[in-house]
């Protein structure tokens, strides 16, 4: 029996014992050998931070602003498939979260809870004086007409940018899910392909009325001929922000970029894509080198500490956002839980500014960071 819970392994300790193993396995995993999943966590510890002292930080803000809204701080929540495995509250409890303590939301597309009951659920925090801003996230459907009516739904619901999902043209292996034939529980259902989006009354079934994941109908859907081409298209749909999840070269910043895009998020999709591919924290530089300062660049995975946070911001990005600690804390006591996790990890971040002697995000920069010596070849 843990005495009290004062950090984010701490919840996730109690997590693990709570959690069935296939919900367990589905969340936990990462693709193949899970080298990358494991590196996005080990790969903070290859920095370190420099602090300054003597400066006055008896007043710290954490606050940021992206596309003219402000957050209370740059720790957001990432889309993450199914969190009603974690506990029924799923969706719902991790969104009136994120409004409470004023960061951004994102919702998977592959959510437990329909985009528009997950923006309902937050109208009673924001009748209070919260502010909720919520970003859907995207699969693009390989019928376009199926994309852009998910599209407008999220814009009618009030979401306010759209991150499509480019690392997953399939579903990476996740072994465990495999050898366990993974199932999503019968009285759950992926709750945004209920509704008909043309408008027509006959539903599609997505519940989990087959033994695979993904349910052959959602992954039929995946487009792995998705292109730039695609991308821009989808951009020119919308009048929201997009961002695209899933860059880790300076390549693909540029191309993003040039396309248009409005953000980017350096990830690795929690190492659950292309295994051996770099830790996140590695591949920020680079990415940010890459979009020349002209759009925001935001980051995820592996993201534990408000130390990480910190490093994530000195390397450039503009937020990062936490994926399984959601989970985590989902599973660990609903709402109440994802509270607890974005409370500890707000806090460690205002001691890790305050100790370093930062008291605004503007302040903190590349001269606060350096690759600890173990990891540079000495000239
Ligand atoms: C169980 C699980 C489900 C996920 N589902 C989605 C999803 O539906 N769409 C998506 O773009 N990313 C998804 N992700 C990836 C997250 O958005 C995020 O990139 C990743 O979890 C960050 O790493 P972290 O878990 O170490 O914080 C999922 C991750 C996990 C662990
Ligand atoms: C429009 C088709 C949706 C296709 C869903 C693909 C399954 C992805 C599963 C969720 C996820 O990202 C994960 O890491 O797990």
């Amino acid at each position: 029996m843990m005495s009290k819970i004062a950090s984010l392994s701490d919840i996730e300790k109690l997590a693990f014992q709570k959690l069935d193993k296939n919900a367990l396995d589905y969340y936990a995993s990462g693709a193949q050998d899970e080298i990358t999943h494991y590196d996005n966590k080990k790969a903070f510890d290859r920095y370190q931070i420099r602090p300054r002292f003597l400066r006055d930080v008896s007043k710290v803000d954490m606050s940021t602003e992206i596309f003219g809204e402000k957050f209370s701080s740059p720790i957001f929540v990432a889309a993450s498939a199914m969190q009603k495995m974690a506990h029924p509250i799923g969706e719902v409890g991790s969104a009136r979260s994120a409004c409470k303590h004023g960061v951004c939301y994102s919702l998977s597309t592959v959510s437990t809870t329909s985009l528009e009951e997950v923006s309902e659920s937050v109208q009673s925090l924001v009748a209070e004086g919260h502010k909720s801003v919520r970003w859907f996230q995207l699969y693009v459907y390989k019928e376009k007409e199926k994309t852009i009516a998910l599209i407008r739904r999220a814009e009618k619901a009030g979401f306010t940018a759209i991150l499509i999902t480019v690392d997953t043209p399939f579903t990476g292996r996740r072994l465990a899910n495999i050898r366990n034939a993974f199932k999503m529980p019968t009285h759950l259902k992926l709750a945004n392909f209920e509704a008909e989006e043309d408008g027509n009354s006959e539903k599609e079934e997505c519940g989990n009325d087959d033994s695979t994941w993904p349910p052959k109908l959602v992954a039929g859907q995946l487009d792995p001929g998705l292109s730039w081409e695609d991308i821009k298209w989808i951009k020119s749909q919308t009048h929201l922000p997009v961002l695209v999840k899933g860059i880790l070269t300076h390549e693909d910043a540029k191309i993003a970029l040039d396309s248009g895009m409005d953000g980017i998020v350096v990830s690795n999709h929690g190492g659950r894509q292309l295994d051996s591919v770099s830790a996140t924290i590695d591949a920020l530089a680079e990415v940010v080198s890459g979009c020349e300062n002209k759009i925001p660049v935001l980051m995820d995975g592996g993201v534990m500490r408000g130390t990480d946070v910190f490093k994530a911001i000195a390397l450039g990005a503009k937020a990062v956002f936490v994926g399984r600690p959601v989970l985590w804390s989902l599973a660990h006591d609903g709402e109440n839980g994802v509270d607890l996790m974005l409370d500890i990890l707000s806090e460690e971040f205002r001691m890790a500014m305050a100790l370093s002697g930062c008291t605004s995000i503007k302040d903190i920069n590349r001269n606060y960071i350096q690759l600890s010596p173990k990891y540079y070849t000495k000239l």
